[in-house]
């Protein structure tokens, strides 16, 4: 567990960045996110011609060139300022500066539920049309995380069961999670994404506190 540790000791970083210059970043990266994003969907569905694709690619070239002059050589990790406005930027699920993060935000009731109304496009398919199973669980970890950790318990991810009860639509769905009820280090929480039609997976987890002492951010502010 020692390297562990030390990763996240290296990357739980205060940086002492000032709230303009957190939403100056986050005005400056989070569209860079949105336009890669953006592609993603447009690499699977384009019916662009050889000398149109040739064209494209030099200009992603060039932009590749543009943004890897300068960058750093490590995961973003979990920043921080004094005022606990908590940033996870690189997360797979929310991260404001992850392109395939699906999440822009993840909503928190007074109740303890946690909840987020997302859009899954064409990348995330699995079963034709149909949203991959992983990707399900992809959110549902991260949702049912969410709810341990504003219910006062957050840990690492122990166990995760899923129960796909209909197949998952790509485009617009649901998904929420609530603590369900702790035993010592221990969290249980339920969830579900649906869809158009009604529940397509129900989730139960049981989330970790880590021997290790962890920030739980619970009343702090976690941007994406
Ligand atoms: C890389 C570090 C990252 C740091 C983050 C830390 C905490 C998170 C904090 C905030 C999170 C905020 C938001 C969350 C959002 C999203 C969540 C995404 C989360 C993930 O994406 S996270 C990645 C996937 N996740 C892993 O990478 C875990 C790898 N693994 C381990 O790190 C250890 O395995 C650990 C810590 C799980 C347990 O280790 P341990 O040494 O503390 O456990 P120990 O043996 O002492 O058991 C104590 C009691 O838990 C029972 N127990 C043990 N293991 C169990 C299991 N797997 N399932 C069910 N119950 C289990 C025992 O039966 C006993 O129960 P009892 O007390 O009743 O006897």
């Amino acid at each position: 567990m020692t390297d562990a540790l030390d990763a996240v000791a290296r990357l739980f970083v205060n940086d002492g960045l000032s709230e303009d210059e957190i939403a100056r970043q986050a005005a400056l990266y989070g569209p860079l996110a949105d336009d890669v994003r953006a592609l993603i969907p447009l690499a699977v569905q384009t019916r662009a011609g050889d000398d149109d694709v040739r064209q494209a690619r030099e200009h992603l070239a060039a932009a590749m060139e543009l943004l890897g002059r300068t960058k750093e050589d490590h995961p973003f990790g979990t920043r921080f300022n004094d005022n606990g406005n908590f940033r996870v930027w690189g997360n797979a699920v929310m991260g404001l500066r992850n392109a395939i993060a699906p999440l822009h935000r993840i909503n928190h009731d007074p109740d303890g539920r946690v909840w987020a109304d997302f859009h899954l496009h064409v990348g995330f398919e699995g079963p034709a049309g149909h949203t991959h199973g992983g990707v399900s669980a992809l959110v549902l970890d991260q949702l049912l995380g969410d709810a341990a950790r504003v219910g006062g318990s957050p840990g690492m991810t122990g166990t995760l069961t899923l129960r796909y009860r209909k197949p998952t639509p790509l485009g617009d769905l649901h998904g929420e999670a609530k603590l369900d009820r702790t035993e010592g280090r221990k969290a249980f929480v339920t969830g579900h994404i649906s869809g158009p039609h009604g529940i397509c997976v129900e989730a139960e987890g049981i989330f970790i506190k880590p021997h290790w002492p962890v920030e739980d951010g619970r009343d702090r502010n976690q941007t994406r």
